[in-house]
C-alpha cells in the first residue's frame, strides 16, 4: 500500500494531492503539465515536496513534519523511465544485478521471462530501445522493490516496440508489487490500468476503472477522439478463418486471431468513433459483432456530434453518433438499440490480457 500526500509550489503551479493506492497497476492520468511526474518524482526521491507524507507498506519515505527524506536508494522502489537509463559501462547482466545490489536469486526466471537472455553480454549501447526497456523492467524487479514506478515507459518506442513490451507490464500487473504508471495513452490504460488517478492542474479531477475514466470525454486529455468502452470478455473459440470468438456477457464477438488460449479472460476497448447504431436488429450487413442494449445516457457535443452510452450484457459500450442521426433514429435515454462494431476496428493495441 502506497500513500501520498503532498504539496509542493512551483512558479505557477500547484501539486496537492492525497492518494492511497490500491494493489495493482494505478495509471496516473493527464493532460501534459497536470502534476504527473513530478508527482512520480516526488514518490521517488527526486523532488522533496514543501510539505507532505508517503508511506510504502507502513515504512515512511517522506514526512516534512519529522523531517524525514529517504534518499532514493533507500526507498526500496524499481523505477523504470521513458529511456531505459541503463549504465553504459556496464553489460546488460551487471546492469540487471546493479538493482539487486549483486544478490538476485531469481535473476534466471526474470531473464527467461523478459527473453533477454541472449543480451547479458552486450553493453546497452548497442541495445534497440525495446530490448533497452526489458533490460530497465528487469533491473526495476530484481532490486525486489516494494513499489514499481513506471514514467512514460512505452513513450519512446515505436508501435512494434510498445506491443513487445506491453504484455510484460500486463504480467507484472498480476504478479508483483504495486506499480504507480505514467501515461498519455488510452490505448495502455485500457490495457494495463487496474485503477486510474486523473490530475489536472496538479489536483486529483477523478479516480476510477479505466473502463469509467475512458468513457468519459471531460477526462481523457484527447477528449472524444479517444473515448471508448473497456470491456472484460472471454476467450470462446478460434475459428479455422483466423477469426477468435468472444463471449461478451452471453453475446458472441469476433476478433482477428487473438493470442489468448480459449476460457482466458482479455481486455478489449472499444473506440466510440467505431461503434454504429441501429434500432433494429441490422440483418444483411458485413459487420459480425451486434451487441444488445439500452441507452443510458446521450450527451450532445459542442459540435455536431453525440456521445450514445449504451447498456449491454457484454458491459457499457459507447457509441460517437451525429446529432442529426441521434434525432432521426430517435435515440434517447431508456431506448433499445443495437450497437455495431466491425470485425477489425479493434486494433492489436486495444487488445490485452485480463
Ligand atoms: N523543476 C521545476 N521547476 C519549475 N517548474 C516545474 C519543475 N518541474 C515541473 N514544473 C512545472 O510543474 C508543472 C507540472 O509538470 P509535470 O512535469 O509534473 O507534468 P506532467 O503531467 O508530467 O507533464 P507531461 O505529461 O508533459 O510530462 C508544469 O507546469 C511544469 O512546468
Amino acid at each position: 500500500m502506497l500513500e501520498i500526500r503532498l504539496q509542493h509550489r512551483f512558479e505557477g503551479f500547484q501539486l496537492d494531492v492525497d492518494l492511497a493506492l490500491p494493489p495493482g497497476l494505478t495509471v496516473l492520468f493527464g493532460r501534459s503539465g497536470s502534476g504527473k511526474s513530478s508527482l512520480i518524482k516526488a514518490v521517488a526521491g527526486l523532488l522533496a515536496p514543501d510539505r507532505g507524507r508517503i508511506v510504502l507498506d507502513g515504512r515512511v519515505l517522506f514526512d516534512d513534519a519529522q523531517g524525514l527524506n529517504l534518499p532514493p536508494h533507500q526507498r526500496g522502489l524499481g523505477v523504470i523511465f521513458q529511456e531505459g537509463r541503463l549504465f553504459p559501462h556496464l553489460t546488460v547482466r551487471q546492469n540487471l544485478l546493479y538493482g539487486a545490489r549483486g544478490r538476485a536469486p531469481n535473476l534466471d526466471r526474470v531473464v527467461e521471462m523478459l527473453g533477454i537472455g541472449e543480451l547479458l553480454a552486450r553493453r546497452p549501447g548497442g541495445l534497440s530501445g525495446g530490448e533497452q526497456q526489458r533490460v530497465a523492467i528487469g533491473r526495476a524487479l530484481l532490486s525486489g522493490p516494494g513499489v514499481i514506478l513506471a514514467d512514460e515507459p512505452l513513450a519512446a518506442l515505436d508501435e512494434p516496440r510498445k506491443a513487445e513490451i506491453l504484455p510484460y507490464f500486463e504480467y507484472l500487473r498480476n504478479q508483483s508489487c504495486p506499480i504507480l504508471y505514467v501515461t498519455h495513452s488510452p490505448a495502455e490504460v485500457a490495457r494495463l490500468a487496474t485503477h486510474v488517478v486523473v490530475l489536472d492542474a496538479g489536483q486529483v479531477l477523478r479516480q476510477g476503472t479505466a473502463s469509467e475514466i475512458l468513457g468519459d470525454p471531460d477526462l481523457v486529455p484527447a477528449g472524444i477522439r479517444s473515448v471508448g468502452a473497456v470491456l472484460e470478455v472471454r476467450v470462446a473459440r478460434h475459428h479455422e478463418d483466423g477469426l477468435t470468438e468472444l463471449d461478451a456477457g452471453g453475446v458472441p464477438l469476433f476478433l482477428p486471431r487473438v493470442a489468448s488460449a480459449t476460457g482466458t479472460m482479455i481486455r478489449i476497448r472499444i473506440a466510440a468513433q467505431e461503434v454504429i447504431l441501429s434500432r433494429t436488429r441490422p440483418e444483411g450487413l458485413s459487420a459480425l459483432n451486434i451487441l444488445p442494449g439500452t441507452i443510458d445516457s446521450l450527451r450532445a457535443g459542442e459540435g455536431p456530434g453525440a456521445l450514445v452510452a449504451l447498456s449491454t450484457p457484454a458491459g457499457r459500450v459507447l457509441a460517437r453518433v451525429t446529432r442529426r442521426s441521434a434525432e432521426t433514429l430517435g435515440l434517447a435515454e431508456g431506448v433499445e438499440c443495437f450497437a455495431v462494431v466491425k470485425t477489425v476496428a479493434i486494433a492489436r493495441e486495444d487488445i490485452g490480457r485480463g
